[in-house]
């Protein structure tokens, strides 16, 4: 990540006219990825019929006059929009309304990134990074990077961040822990309802946080399923899915992932699984990584017990059904 240095970052946004849109362009184009010194260019990609959406939120854009915003271009043809581009946030794509799984959307979703993964495969500059936060996010990635052969499979991933950020506040609201104070948490597996919330790895001001808690039955019957179950619980209340707090965990991920992890801690993302703790490889599967200028390694070593091995095993075995069900529909 170091021959963009100078010019600006070159970002392009898939969905840019939902929600998610709406609090992230304006996020990205004040600074917030690369702080006040590095201006970033947006490349917004929607379909064509939102496209007059677009533009008024590109006058919105305007108007902030934001010192860090080099440049905005729009468009409906990813061939266009993804030229040149260093960082791809693939958002667009429907959300899930009540009573859905976020599984229910793999056809109608699929479709969107092969032709992406196509499209950045032939366009984007040498170093992208993709991240993927449309749903279902893991085999969504998967699809991407299987019609992107060109470009090194380590340049995807699909967002559990904001389920990271999710445990933490959970566990800081049951402990009173600042946010600050809680560390080297990890969601293992899919951004779905089988995901597995890893507090035994996780510390709370150097002590082990499950110690500190004390009370496993919370941590079964109620931090795992409401961490898991809270963007449920988000479109049950608002109406429509969570979008500021997954424009916000999506800005948390791509910084982390082009300027570094913090020292002693680590993150959260979903990425292809290289066999690390006896995951199927070949999945987009979250662990917890270590990220440097770009690049992220799974951290090696944890010790897995009974009760975690279980579940993140369930949750394998269901990014494998959904690998089947993308293969049987001829995405990857
Ligand atoms: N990974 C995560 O943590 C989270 C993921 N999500 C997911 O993010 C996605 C977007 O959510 P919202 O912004 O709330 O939805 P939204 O419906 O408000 O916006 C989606 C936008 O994508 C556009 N779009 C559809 N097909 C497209 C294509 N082929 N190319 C470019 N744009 C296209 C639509 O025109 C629409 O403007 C959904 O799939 C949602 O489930 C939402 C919250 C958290
Ligand atoms: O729940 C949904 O469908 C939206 C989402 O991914 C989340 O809020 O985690």
């Amino acid at each position: 990540m170091s021959h963009h240095l100078s010019g600006p970052l070159k970002v392009a946004v898939t969905g840019a006219a939902g929600q998610i849109g709406y609090s992230l362009l304006f996020r990205l184009a004040s600074g917030a990825l690369l702080g006040p010194d590095r201006p970033v260019e947006l490349r917004l990609l929607e379909i064509e019929p939102a496209l007059k959406a677009l533009e008024g939120v590109v006058m919105e854009l305007d108007d902030c006059a934001f010192p860090t915003l080099a440049g905005v271009e729009i468009g409906a043809d990813p061939e266009k929009i993804f030229d040149g581009v260093n960082l791809a946030l693939l958002v667009g794509a429907r959300p899930r309304g009540p009573g859905m799984e976020r599984g229910d959307l793999l056809e109608a979703n699929g479709a969107i990134f092969t032709a992406q993964g196509k499209a950045l495969n032939s366009v984007a500059a040498d170093d992208v990074r993709v991240g993927v936060t449309g749903n279902p996010a893991n085999t969504n990635a998967l699809i991407a990077m299987t019609n992107a052969p060109d470009i090194p499979a380590e340049r995807f991933s699909a967002l559990t961040r904001l389920d990271h950020n999710r445990a933490i506040s959970q566990l800081s609201a049951k402990t009173d822990a600042a946010v600050t104070e809680i560390k080297k948490m990890t969601i293992w597996g899919n951004h779905s309802a089988t995901q597995y919330p890893d507090v035994f790895h996780a510390e709370i001001g150097g002590r082990n946080a499950a110690e500190v808690v004390d009370d496993q039955a919370w941590i079964e019957n109620d931090f795992i399923p409401t961490v898991a179950k809270r963007g449920a619980a988000i479109i049950e209340a608002r109406g429509s899915s969570s979008a500021a707090s997954a424009a916000s965990a999506t800005i948390d991920a791509a910084r982390d992932w082009l300027l570094g992890s913090a020292a002693n801690d680590w993150v959260s993302m979903a990425v292809k699984s290289d066999g690390s703790y006896g995951v199927p490889e070949g999945i987009i599967y979250s662990f917890p990584v270590t990220t440097h200028e770009g690049n992220w390694e799974i951290v090696q070593g944890l010790e897995i017990d009974d009760f975690s091995r279980g579940r993140m095993d369930a949750t394998a075995a269901e990014l494998e059904d959904e690998r089947q069900a993308v293969t049987e529909l001829g995405l990857i």
